[in-house]
C-alpha cells in the first residue's frame, strides 16, 4: 500500500497533507513525529489529516510536528483550503472546514486558490479561555518570569494559546531563547504558542514566533492573528494591519465583534511517495 503525501507552505511554514482517503497508516504519535523530522523524515512543520468526510461537512485534523494536536493553525487551513481545490474537493469559492476549535469559512481570492482568506473565529483574553492558571481575569500586560527575566505579557486565545510579547528589539534567537522557557511554563496548562511584538507603526507590525509543538517558525497564522489582536486591544494600531514575519506578509483585520479574517498566499511544493521501508518503518511505530 502506497502512501502518498502533497508538501505545501503558508509563507515558509511548510505543512505535509496525508489524505485518509487515499492512505492507509495508523498516525501514532511517534509516526507523526518520524514523518515531520527534517534528517530521518519527509520534513515539516506539521501534519493535515483531511478532509475527514462527515454528512456535508470537511473536517481538518491538525498535528505539531511533536505529535501533539492543535485546535486550529491558520496557515494549516490555508494550505487545506488550496489542497481541497487542487485534490477535486470543492469547485465553489466559498465553503467551511471543521477544525478542533469550530468551524472556518475559507474564501478563494484567486483562481488559483493560491490567495485565500479565512474566518478565524474570534479573539479571548480571558485566563479560563486561553487557559492559564490564576484568577479569572483578561491577561493584559502581565509580567512574568520567563527564564528568571521579567517580560509585559498579553495572552490570548484564538482556538489554540498565545503568549504575545511587546518588545522594542525581536529576534530569532531571543524568540527562542524566551520560548523555551514560556512553551511549557506551569501557568499554561495546555502549553503556549510565544510571540515577539514589534509595532512598526499602526498598520504594520512584525512578529517572530515560537510554536507551541514545533519550535521557531518561519510564519503562523494564529501567531499573526493574536499578535494582531493584542496590538489592537492595546492601542498600539489600527484594526486592519499587515503582520511581517521572517516567511512573508500576512494581512489581519480584527471585527467589531472581535473576530479575526486573515488573508494569506499558498505555495504548493510537491508530492512525496514514501519508500516501502519508510512506510513499514511507520507501520511498525
Ligand atoms: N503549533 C500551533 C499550531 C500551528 C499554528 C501555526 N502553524 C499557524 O499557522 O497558525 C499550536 O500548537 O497551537
Amino acid at each position: 500500500m502506497k502512501i502518498t503525501l502533497e508538501k505545501y507552505h503558508g509563507l515558509g511554514n511548510d505543512y505535509l497533507i496525508f489524505d485518509p482517503n487515499k492512505n492507509e497508516l495508523k498516525l501514532t504519535k511517534e509516526a507523526v513525529r518520524l514523518i515531520c523530522n527534517r534528517n530521518f523524515g519527509v520534513g515539516s512543520d506539521g501534519l493535515l489529516v483531511g478532509p475527514i468526510l462527515g454528512e456535508d461537512k470537511m473536517t481538518l485534523k491538525i498535528l505539531n510536528p511533536d505529535g501533539s494536536e492543535a485546535e486550529l493553525s491558520g496557515n494549516g487551513v490555508r494550505i487545506f483550503g488550496k489542497y481541497l481545490k487542487d485534490a477535486g474537493y470543492v469547485q465553489k469559492n466559498h465553503f467551511s472546514v471543521n477544525t478542533l476549535s469550530g468551524e472556518q469559512q475559507i474564501h478563494y481570492l484567486n483562481e488559483e486558490g493560491t490567495r485565500i482568506k479565512v474566518s478565524m473565529g474570534h479573539l479571548s483574553f480571558w485566563s479560563d479561555e486561553i487557559p492559564m492558571t490564576g484568577p479569572r481575569r483578561e491577561v493584559l500586560n502581565e509580567t512574568m518570569m520567563f527564564g528568571s527575566i521579567p517580560y509585559r505579557v498579553t495572552c490570548v486565545s484564538i482556538g489554540n494559546p498565545h503568549c504575545v510579547i511587546w518588545l522594542s528589539d525581536i529576534s530569532k534567537d531571543l524568540a527562542c531563547r524566551i520560548g523555551r522557557h514560556s512553551e511549557a511554563a506551569e501557568c499554561f496548562p495546555e502549553k503556549v504558542n510565544t510571540e515577539l511584538l514589534r509595532v512598526v507603526d499602526r498598520t504594520n507590525i512584525e512578529i517572530e514566533i515560537y510554536e507551541r509543538g514545533a519550535g521557531y517558525t518561519l510564519a503562523s497564522g494564529t501567531s499573526g492573528c493574536a499578535a494582531a489582536g493584542a496590538a489592537y486591544k492595546m492601542g498600539l494600531t489600527d484594526p486592519k494591519m499587515y503582520v511581517h514575519m521572517p516567511g512573508g506578509v500576512l494581512e489581519v483585520e480584527i471585527e467589531e465583534d472581535g473576530s479575526v479574517l486573515m488573508t494569506g498566499d499558498v505555495g504548493y511544493v510537491g508530492k512525496f511517495t514514501l519508500s516501502h521501508e519508510m512506510v513499514e518503518q511507520l507501520r511498525s511505530l
